[in-house]
């Protein structure tokens, strides 16, 4: 599926987006030429995943820019309509990153801001594909033996959430490849069935076995023995290794460590903060509570009683065995920190 379905596209005077709220049921595309449009995309979700966010970011400030020149907005407002776009998620770094990437070409228009959001895409794809080989590397180097493997993941890390191949998705993939997966538990993951509707269509697509598990599943299927490596991306990677990804990669990294297996964190470069020390600077996005508290329409609880949903945790350094970007690997549990990378220690 990755050659020929794109995440996101830019056409020239707007954004092709496909709609990931709908997911497998209908393979569908959104053409978004406003920002307004954009923003409701990102918060519902239809455009999602860390990379994929950013590359949005970046093609959002050519569409802001293109929309100023189309009504008159002057600086002030377009630059409120970037920040509506910057802000529209709070917790994957690269969204901002993205759109600070591009700002400085603003100036020159839509099509300069356009060509380095471009530039943006293909290195997200470039970068998954090294992330990719370094993380089978990493994985069979540190399982051993030559059967295939049992990798169980959570969210979709994949093609849909990044410009391309995917990062989590991308080791996979890439294990595949050489022959070394028996099969993936994708956990479905609340509270959109990112795991089920996205990951699980994405393995099939690619011919990969895989099994939909409930997320609450998950450490059991770690603690019975039925699982070899864990792999996951991230939305924000602090300086000390510290990582959000999406609620419930927590509970799974905690029994990867019982069960002393790995527990690996796929992401680009772009989606570690050096600017926060730790996780707990990390801004959790709370989701709506119509969320949990609905299914298809029909309430799931009773009359007023209220929901916490917040949409990402926070795995501490020291259970996180790796991380794999697409510079190399870090051994985070022994000590390697981005931090350390950053200030060559
Ligand atoms: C390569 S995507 C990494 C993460 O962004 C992904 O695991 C995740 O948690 C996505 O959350 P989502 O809420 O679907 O945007």
């Amino acid at each position: 599926m990755t050659t020929d379905v794109r995440t996101i596209e830019w056409t020239g005077d707007g954004l092709r987006l496909l709609d990931q709220t709908v997911l497998p049921g209908r393979v569908e595309y959104l053409t978004v030429r406003d920002v307004d449009a954009l923003v409701d995309a990102i918060r519902r979700l239809a455009v999602r995943g860390a990379p994929a966010l950013g590359v949005a970011g970046a093609f959002g400030v050519a569409l802001a820019v293109r929309q100023a020149a189309r009504e008159g907005w002057d600086d002030a407002r377009r630059d409120a309509a970037i920040a509506r776009v910057r802000t529209a998620r709070p917790t994957a770094v690269n969204l901002a990153a993205g759109v600070d990437r591009v700002l400085p070409f603003a100036a020159k228009g839509a099509d300069a801001v356009a060509v380095e959001a471009q530039a943006v895409l293909d290195e997200d794809v470039r970068g998954n594909r090294a992330i990719g080989v370094l993380g089978a590397d990493w994985i069979l180097g540190r399982t051993g033996g030559d059967r295939p493997l049992r990798v169980l993941t959570h969210c979709n890390a994949g093609a849909l959430a990044t410009a391309g191949w995917g990062t989590a998705l991308g080791v996979v993939r890439e294990l595949h490849g050489r022959g070394r997966v028996e099969t993936v538990y994708a956990d479905e993951t609340r509270p959109l069935l990112q795991g089920s509707r996205l990951t699980a269509w994405e393995l099939r697509q690619a011919g990969i076995p895989c099994v939909v598990q409930a997320d609450a599943a998950a450490p059991s299927t770690i603690l019975r023995g039925l699982v070899d490596v864990a792999v996951i991306g991230a939305d924000r990677v602090a300086a000390n290794g510290d990582t959000a990804n999406k609620i419930g990669s927590l509970g799974v990294a905690l029994a990867c460590r019982a069960a002393g297996i790995p527990f690996v964190v796929a992401a680009p470069w772009s989606t570690v903060d050096l600017a926060l020390p730790d996780g707990t600077g990390v801004p959790i996005e709370q989701r709506p509570a119509e969320e949990i508290l609905a299914w298809n329409g029909a309430p799931t609880v009773p009359d007023g009683v209220e929901a916490f949903n917040p949409a990402f945790d926070v795995t501490p350094a020291r259970l996180v065995t790796a991380l794999v970007t697409e510079t190399g690997v870090l051994e985070v549990s022994s000590g390697d920190t981005p931090g350390h990378v950053r200030s060559g220690a």
